[in-house]
């Protein structure tokens, strides 16, 4: 895609053009232990690519998850003025309060197998512009919310799952899909929270709507992001560069989490080498967005969700298989005969 950095997206596609690489030499470390643990090689499939991944992004032949970060991104959508979910826009705040209060699927995930929750709300009370009828954002204030989730990942984690929360937000998603990797609204749009058959026409509608306002302006992903929004979106993309110049693997959710990774491939198909794509959610153009990428999914769960919930349970395989790598016992150790050579 044409590159036209506009003065307030300089410096972040600066930031998405010139990327630390992988640590190769952390990876061959990992492969060597990973030859003398008591299995066949190559037998935990997967997850040995897992510990691998760590290795290479957080550049540490002996990767950690002392610090796991779930970090949710929360916003509100002016487009939801048009019926375009299941759901009415006060449930991200009432969301927002559940997450912190334990409530919320993501909770209990976090909380059964130890990763940090981190929930940041973006000017609830505000929603970006209703898209049918006009910008989401100027680009100024797309660029300090990149910023912002740029900084919202202080604190050192050792591993970044990055989610969303914002009614409306596969509406926002299914726009930015269209502008990137084109075809119409029908082409992206899926049921989110629940629609049925007519309001997912209509979702599509509104979707059609929003690209004929805003066509002759869709001119580079920064313009995509800040025409069609929306906030918790440009936090995500800051979070994902930003965890790309500190060492830290990223593991992306769903079908909304996704959007932030396109527009970051979008600018450059390195900038998303240190994510994982935990999941194919069961919004139908997910598996679209993932193949326009060239990525592959780690799970299929039929699940559709959101709240980083995908990532964290991919997260969860990212520990068992790191337990793994580093308890089990070698061949010498054991005592068990290695394969003949
Ligand atoms: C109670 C509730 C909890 C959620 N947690 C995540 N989402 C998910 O649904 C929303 C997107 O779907 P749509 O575009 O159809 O509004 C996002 O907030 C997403 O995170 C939820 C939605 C609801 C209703
Ligand atoms: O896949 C997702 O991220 C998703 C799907 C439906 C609703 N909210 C999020």
């Amino acid at each position: 895609m044409p590159q036209a950095p506009r003065a307030p997206f300089g410096e972040i596609v600066q930031l998405l053009s010139v990327l630390p690489a992988g640590d190769e030499a952390a990876v061959e470390f990992v492969r060597a232990r990973d030859a003398r643990l008591t299995k066949p090689r190559g037998s935990l499939g997967a997850l040995e690519g897992l510990v691998e991944f760590l290795a290479r992004w957080q550049g540490n032949g002996e990767p950690t998850l002392d610090n796991p970060m779930v970090a949710i991104f929360a916003g509100n959508h002016g487009v939801t003025d048009q019926g375009v979910s299941a759901y009415p826009r006060d449930v991200t705040a009432q969301m927002v309060k559940n997450f912190t209060v334990g409530g919320a699927a993501i909770s209990q995930i976090c909380a059964l197998h130890e990763l940090n929750l981190r929930v940041f709300e973006l000017a609830l009370e505000l929603p970006t512009g209703d898209i049918t009828l006009e910008p989401a954002l100027d680009d100024r204030m797309c660029a300090a919310t990149i910023a912002y989730g740029m900084e919202a990942i202080a604190g050192r984690p050792d591993l970044l799952c990055i989610g969303e929360m914002g009614i409306g937000n596969t509406t926002i998603a299914a726009a930015i899909n269209a502008a990137l990797y084109g075809g119409s609204g029908a082409d992206w749009v899926g049921p989110g929270t629940g629609l049925d058959d007519a309001g997912l026409a209509h979702k599509a509608a509104m979707v059609d709507r929003a690209l004929a306002l805003h066509r002759d302006h869709l001119v580079d992903p920064m313009a995509i992001l800040a025409r069609l929004g929306g906030r918790e979106i440009a936090a995500m993309l800051g979070a994902l560069i930003a965890a790309r110049h500190q060492n830290i693997p990223v593991i992306v959710d769903g079908y909304v989490a996704t959007a932030a990774a396109s527009l970051a491939h979008a600018v450059n198909p390195d900038a998303i080498a240190h994510c994982i794509f935990a999941h194919v959610s069961g919004e139908p153009g997910h598996r679209r967005a993932l193949d326009a990428m060239e990525v592959r999914p780690l799970l299929d769960l039929g699940m559709r969700l959101g709240e980083g919930s995908g990532a964290a349970l991919a997260a969860v395989l990212a520990k068992t298989a790191l337990h793994l790598h580093n308890r089990m016992a070698t061949f010498e150790e054991a005592a068990v005969s290695d394969r003949e050579s």
